[in-house]
């Protein structure tokens, strides 16, 4: 593929990621720190403010039933609320009744007008968490316009799957917005495979980890936002946080003019 074809409208996007430290099964608490946490980011310019994965509850799953919600409801109303009213997009994954008996770990993407403009359900579950007893897997992957620029979204354990980021990227992705709860004590694969993902694509990956612990495990941070070329533009220690980078959208196409990954490939010895 052409690498020009990848940018045509180069841009920048200021991004917030909200470390936060998620209260174990209560929506009530864990949205008034998102509210929090999206009121300054707004007000210090944030265009779109990431949260971690399943930010209202944690991984309370064996109450899965009663925290999922309709994609037009509850939680995710009161998340495109708190958007339109700060005028900031917001991202990060929720528990999503998705209708007969199916519940998704959810990732929206809601611009700042309040509208869903994307919905990815978590596509490779995680058994060492239990997500494979409670939950259904999604089946389509979200690829989309944020008005600035092409995005994908994708969670956590998806980072272990290049072939994903992958489809994202020869999509025309400029950014991929990742949710995660990654606990201890793989934090360094949480760090090398952000990057990788990112060196390897020639684009940026916004990861928003949590801070904290849950009855099972104790989470690693490191929150990060990497360029196009690997150099981490942002990044959490292990405590909560709200991190801040701006994303210069032109450096996708000049990465890949720079280093033609995508002009080089063989997709013809790959399957
Ligand atoms: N919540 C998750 O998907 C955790 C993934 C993880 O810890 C891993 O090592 O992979």
């Amino acid at each position: 593929m052409d690498p020009d074809q990848f940018n045509t409208m180069p841009t920048r996007i200021k991004v917030a990621l909200a470390q936060m430290d998620i209260v174990w099964g209560d929506p009530a608490a864990n949205l008034a720190q998102a509210r929090s946490y999206a009121i300054d980011a707004a007000r210090r310019g944030a265009d779109v403010i990431v949260l971690p994965e399943l930010w209202s509850t944690g991984y309370d799953l064996t109450s899965a039933v009663d925290h999922a919600e309709p994609l037009t409801q509850g939680i995710f109303a009161e998340t495109a609320r708190l958007a339109r009213t700060q005028s900031i997009a917001i991202v990060g994954s929720c528990l999503a009744r998705l209708g007969t008996g199916r519940i998704g770990n959810t990732a929206v993407y809601i611009d700042a007008e309040g509208r869903t403009r994307a919905i990815y359900s978590k596509t490779h579950l995680f058994r060492l968490m239990n997500e494979h007893r409670h939950l259904t897997p999604g089946s389509e992957l979200a690829f989309f316009d944020t008005g600035r620029g092409m995005a994908g979204l994708a969670i956590c354990y998806d980072l272990r799957f290049p072939e994903l980021f992958r489809c994202y990227a020869l999509a025309g992705a400029d950014v991929v917005f990742l949710s995660a709860e990654w606990p201890h004590p793989r934090g360094d694969h949480w760090r090398t495979l952000v990057r990788a993902r990112a060196i390897e694509n020639q684009m940026f990956i916004v990861a928003c980890n949590r801070a904290g612990r849950d009855p099972d495990h104790l989470f690693c941070g490191s929150s990060c936002v990497i360029d196009p070329t690997g150099a981490v533009l942002a990044e959490a220690d292990e405590h909560p946080a709200l991190l801040f980078a701006e994303l210069d959208l032109a450096t996708v196409s000049k990465t890949r003019a720079d280093i033609p990954v995508f002009a080089d490939r063989r997709p013809e010895l790959y399957s």
